[in-house]
């Protein structure tokens, strides 16, 4: 007899709100609706930038997103001219008269963060400490005096003030995180700064049963997989919940049972989760240590159907 599984595919792009993130999404929701920036900060895929995007969907108005990077400059935050657009009028409807006008002028493009602050968007800025430091120093005017200098953009009007409407959302990774640039006290001094940790094991199985086809019972037998793993780290670079919406995703796609004894489902683990775990234990040889960490875990692992 053939038993045909009906796969139903999830809304992966929602965000599931279990009581906690709830109350945490209401209480920031305050916040900004009295007028102060919010900061997420925590570990990578804690789920900083789903809590983010979620909580500016909430104000209901349109959201811009930026991403943080070394490159980011006021050019791409303010805005910057793209070139010239010429204009030449030749008049010679009398015969006799020839008139040319030409004029030349300089094409402005407005910057993103300009746009938002301009038409009361609410700005996400994922990843903020990405960015230089003096990148970010004109939030500084934004959040204290709420206006926008208009650096090199030669506007008679040296500034635009900003709209009431207009509020952020900042998120970022701690920073002993690699290529996170230490953020500015006056900058951090003027927003909320919440922590965003990792979950816990029972938040995680229903965020990952939610959002993927595997059964509740599978989704726990893999965050406790993977949070086992994570709590064997010397810090939070461990695997974190996307690792294991990727097993839960592949496993299901591939038709791989979850079962710490399939020797399909073990390449699948030590392939996702090999070497962040190599990275954060103190081995002389990582590599072959985490292969062992996650070949003890999956041993432990009840078989799920
Ligand atoms: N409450 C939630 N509901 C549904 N999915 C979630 C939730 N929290 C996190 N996720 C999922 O977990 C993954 C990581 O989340 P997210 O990208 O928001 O983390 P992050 O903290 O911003 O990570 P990073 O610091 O690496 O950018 C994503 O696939 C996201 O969809």
């Amino acid at each position: 007899m053939t038993v045909l599984k009906e796969k139903i595919k999830k809304n992966t792009n929602s965000i599931v709100q279990d009581k906690e993130t709830k109350d945490l999404l209401s209480r920031s929701l305050q916040y900004l609706k009295a007028g102060y920036p919010i900061h997420f900060t925590g570990p990578s895929g804690a789920g900083k930038t789903s809590l983010a995007l979620a909580l500016a969907k909430k104000r209901k108005k349109p959201i811009m997103l930026i991403h943080g990077n070394h490159e980011l400059n006021n050019s791409d935050l303010i805005g910057d001219f793209t070139g010239y657009t010429s204009k030449k009028m030749v008049d010679n409807y009398i015969r006799s008269v020839y008139k040319k006008d030409e004029s030349v002028s300089e094409t402005w493009r407005d910057g993103r963060l300009l746009e938002a602050v301009k038409n009361g968007y609410t700005l996400v800025y994922d990843e903020f400490t990405r960015s230089q430091p003096n990148t970010n120093n004109i939030f500084l005017s934004i959040l204290e005096e709420r206006i926008l200098p208009l650096y090199g953009s030669k506007k008679t009007e040296p500034f635009v003030k900003v709209h009431p409407d207009f509020s952020v959302i900042f998120t970022s990774n701690p920073e002993e995180y690699a290529g996170v640039y230490q953020t500015q006290d006056a900058l951090l001094d003027r927003l909320i700064t919440i922590f965003v940790d990792y979950k816990d094991v029972d938040r995680e199985t229903s965020i990952v049963s939610e959002k993927t086809d595997v059964t509740e019972k599978q989704a726990k037998a893999i965050t406790t997989l993977v949070s086992t793993l994570r709590n064997q780290c010397k810090d939070d670079s461990g695997p974190s919940l996307r690792a294991s919406l990727m097993i839960a995703k592949l496993a299901t796609e591939q038709d791989t049972p979850i079962d710490g004894e399939n020797e399909e489902f073990k390449r699948l683990c030590i392939d996702i989760l090999g070497h962040q775990v190599s990275r954060c234990i103190e081995d002389d040889q990582p590599v072959e240590k985490a292969k062992e960490l996650i070949t003890k875990a999956l041993k432990s692992m009840k078989a799920t159907d």
